[in-house]
């Protein structure tokens, strides 16, 4: 029965029917496919010679691989031809829109739907790839799948799920200058842990949501997988409807306002019942940088690095493990630690209000020597407008790199990879061991103004000093 969340209505709205497992069979209405997850899934649906039930309802890019550089065919990297081609070849042979490199509009899978008006309220939005639940942000229900669901949802557009618990995480208040969305969401994750969210729902709601751009939504909605939660949302409002009119694959005319009155009506009711309900004060948010291994492994830039004593008995093996590998000293801040690589990029953080603030920050700055510094947009889009508002200038001028569209970094699928121990800076989700290309790279997550202030001091920095 409906508690009157949003969560809860489109979740009842895409039901089949019940399994006999007890699981939900739940209708995908977006279905999001990349070079990674997929090849595996067309071949699964070959062997059982099975059609794409719905192709109009997947819609592919190439992101993971894309060489950030050189983009020239076929790729140096053997593999990642083969992957490409693969992707080429499925999309060709289901009839499925495919925004290749060079196609004006390839990028992040979860930065092209958005910005093309693919991820609409009250959808149900699939994807083989766990940061879906960025798509939450425009009050839709998306969630990262694995392989196997890729072809399960190819095959019959709908999976089978067991419904999540909602809680709602409420945050009140205006952000402190230098303190952004990346920053919440880090000190959510910080204070619920990485586990924090299993079996839920993240619905972010009070004021400083509200307040937020559609981006910076997205940021938070993007990590709520960090936390634990399979998905998580922002409620539809003005901001969204701005965010999508006009947009390409929006409604328009008379479709918008009918849409705009549904929307509305799929809006978690003020009654709504949650199974938990979690308040947090804006004001008390720092910029926030990880110090360890886990994205819940969070400091505010003024607090040291943990010391064992005071980390909760349960997560202390991590601990202990992030601080060998991590080789920062606990007790001790993190502000002044020398950083060799910053990156500005990633689906967490590589969107075009992510490019002007860091652009903000570089603007009459240069990295510092000995720093490699590099900025990714997330597609071919942000990456046109930013030339176009000359943020690439900006950048270069300051002595960035400015590269094509891509994950990049931020998981080194590509030739973009930390080299030794390096340490960098980024702007990305994960700060697992190796994440970042190179086995004992290591990795400090932040916002992206944060990134800009370590690469032109070449040190963990407070980004409020530079303000
Ligand atoms: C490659 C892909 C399956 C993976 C994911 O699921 O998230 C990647 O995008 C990541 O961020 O680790
Ligand atoms: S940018 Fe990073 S987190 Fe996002 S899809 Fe690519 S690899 Fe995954």
């Amino acid at each position: 029965m409906s508690k009157g969340t949003l969560f809860d209505k489109v979740w009842d709205l895409h039901t089949v029917g019940i399994l006999p497992s007890g699981q939900t069979q739940l209708f995908i209405g977006l279905h999001l496919i990349h070079e990674v997850t997929s090849p595996q899934a067309f071949a699964m649906l070959k062997e059982r010679g099975l059609a794409v039930m719905f192709p109009e309802r997947t819609v592919a890019t190439v992101d993971h691989i894309v060489p950030t550089e050189d983009q020239s065919r076929p790729f140096a990297d053997g593999m990642a031809e083969a992957m490409m081609q693969e992707l080429e070849k499925n999309t060709q042979a289901h009839g499925i829109r495919f925004y290749n490199v060079g196609s004006g509009s390839q990028g992040i899978v979860h930065v092209i739907a958005p910005e093309q008006g693919l991820t609409q309220p009250g959808m149900t939005i699939a994807c083989g790839d766990s940061h879906t639940s960025t798509h939450g942000a425009f009050g839709a229900i998306a969630f990262g799948i694995g392989t196997s669901q890729v072809r399960d949802v190819l095959a019959s557009q709908t999976l089978a799920l067991a419904k999540l618990k909602v809680r709602k995480i409420e945050v009140n208040g205006t952000l402190q200058p230098g303190v952004y969305a990346k920053d919440v969401i880090l000190h959510i994750i910080r204070t619920l842990g990485v586990k924090g969210g299993v079996g839920y729902a993240y619905e972010f709601a009070g004021t400083t949501f509200e307040q937020m751009g559609m981006e910076e939504r997205m940021t938070v909605c993007n990590m709520s997988i960090e936390g634990g939660a399979r998905c998580g949302y922002v409620n539809p409002d003005q901001v969204t409807y701005e965010y999508l009119q006009g947009c390409d694959f929006a409604p328009n005319g008379e479709a918008w306002d009918s849409a705009i009155a549904w929307w509305n009506n799929l809006r978690s009711d003020a009654n709504a019942v949650y199974d938990d309900v979690i308040v947090f004060d804006a004001a008390s948010i720092a910029p926030t940088v990880t110090w360890g291994i886990t994205p819940g492994q969070g400091i505010g830039i003024d607090e040291p690095v943990p010391t064992a004593d005071i980390i909760p008995e349960e997560e202390r093996a991590i601990a202990e493990e992030a601080y060998q590998y991590m080789n920062l000293e606990p007790g001790h801040s993190i502000q002044g630690t020398k950083v060799d690589v910053c990156f500005v990029g990633s689906c967490t953080n590589g969107r075009i209000s992510d490019l002007r603030e860091a652009a903000n920050f570089a603007q009459g700055r240069h990295v510092a020597k000995g720093v490699k510094a590099f900025i990714v947009p997330g597609s071919e889009r942000v990456k046109k407008q930013a030339e176009a508002e000359g943020l690439d200038q900006i950048f270069l001028s300051a002595g960035f790199e400015w590269r094509e569209a891509g994950c990049s970094m931020c998981l080194a699928m590509n030739p973009d990879k930390l080299e030794g121990r390096q340490l960098s800076a980024s702007s990305s989700n994960r700060n697992f061991k190796g994440r970042q290309g190179s086995s004992s790279g290591r990795t400090l997550l932040m916002s992206p103004a944060m990134v800009v202030a370590a690469a032109v001091t070449g040190q963990v920095t407070d980004v409020r000093e530079l303000i």
